[in-house]
């Protein structure tokens, strides 16, 4: 695999559109969600304003861990179709201006969370960075199919984050959040990797279709679905939510089972297929996570 050296160019000045490019902002948005999530769930309240403090620096850490990401994948960016059009690979930023920047965002997001809500969730915020702009990206990805499967630690943490900002202490419930990403990311991501495989495969990065191929990946699909339909209903039955949550989370779960049945169940009818059910599976991943965790909060607040 290549890597990026992470020599300067020459100095170029910055746009800020390319700067907040470099945080991954829509992939991010729900990174930030679930973190407020978690934050809003828990059965202890704080000071707005250092809520508010707890969720910008989940922020600050995942932009800035995703400025990292960038700026150490930028040759690889430059050969994948979907992401040759980043500020790095495109030339619009130069290396150290990106590296600068996502230091900065990632010491920064750390010590005021540290200074101002406490650091046991500063603690879990460095882990989380260094999970996803080390541990992930610099060693898993580039070794292993199951890249994802452990690398999914790191986007699991925001909710526990949120939680541990508001209440001090890590609990049963806020790891079970944690799970339940856990074993989302896999169908998340596979079966994005399943309609964007050649990319990969293009630059050698061993995404498990790549390596272990599409039917092999779609039954793994399946299986994490499988896990993840009692996991999401978890928080209910241990207590830590009501019925407005437990049921929500069976609807929404049993719909990602079907389309990842759909998709795990399925053959490619061709070279020309449009892999619309496996594009359809990524697209709800998104909308689905995004409403467990509102239902978290909405569960939270109105009492049947
Ligand atoms: C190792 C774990 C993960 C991997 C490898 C992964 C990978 C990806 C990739 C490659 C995309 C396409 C984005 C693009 O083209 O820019 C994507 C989209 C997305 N991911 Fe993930 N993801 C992971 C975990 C997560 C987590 C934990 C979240 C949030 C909690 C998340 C939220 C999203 C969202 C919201 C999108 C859609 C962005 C858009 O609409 O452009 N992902 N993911
Ligand atoms: C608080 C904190 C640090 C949170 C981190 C959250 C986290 C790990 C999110 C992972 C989501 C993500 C952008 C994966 C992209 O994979 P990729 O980087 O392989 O995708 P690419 O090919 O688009 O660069």
């Amino acid at each position: 695999m290549t890597t990026t050296s992470p020599s300067s160019a020459a100095s170029l000045p910055a746009d800020w559109r390319d700067l907040l490019a470099l945080t991954k902002p829509r992939v991010m948005s729900l990174v930030i969600f679930t973190g407020l999530c978690g934050l809003l769930a828990a059965p202890e309240r704080i000071h707005p304003v250092i809520a508010f403090t707890a969720i910008l620096c989940i922020a600050m850490g995942a932009g800035g861990a995703a400025a990292l990401n960038q700026w150490w994948e930028a040759d690889l960016d430059a050969g994948m179709k979907r992401t040759a059009n980043r500020p790095l690979p495109q030339g619009r930023l130069d290396r150290t201006t990106a590296r600068d920047f996502a230091g900065v965002l990632c010491a920064v997001s750390v010590f005021l969370m540290g200074f101002a809500v406490g650091w046991l969730p500063a603690a879990i915020l460095a882990i989380s960075i260094i999970y996803y702009a080390v541990i992930y990206t610099i060693w898993l990805k580039p070794r292993t199919p199951q890249n994802i499967v452990i690398g999914g630690g790191a986007g699991a943490f925001p909710p526990l984050i949120g939680w541990v900002a508001a209440t001090g202490h890590v609990t049963l419930m806020p790891v079970v959040l944690f799970a339940i990403i856990f074993f989302w990311t896999p169908p998340h991501f596979w079966a994005l990797a399943l309609f964007v495989k050649s990319d990969y495969a293009k630059v050698g990065i061993p995404m498990m279709p790549v390596v272990a191929g599409e039917k092999a990946t779609r039954q793994q699909i399946l299986t994490y679905a499988v896990l993840l339909l009692p996991l999401s209903v978890l928080p209910w039955w241990i207590g830590g939510t009501g019925a407005i949550y437990g049921i929500s989370a069976i609807v929404l779960s049993t719909l990602f089972l079907a389309l990842s049945v759909r998709v795990g169940l399925r053959e490619r009818s061709g070279p020309d297929d449009t892999m619309k059910p496996e594009k359809q599976l990524f697209g709800y991943s998104v909308l689905y996570l995004f409403a467990l965790f509102a239902m978290l909060v909405v569960d939270r607040f109105i009492v049947l």
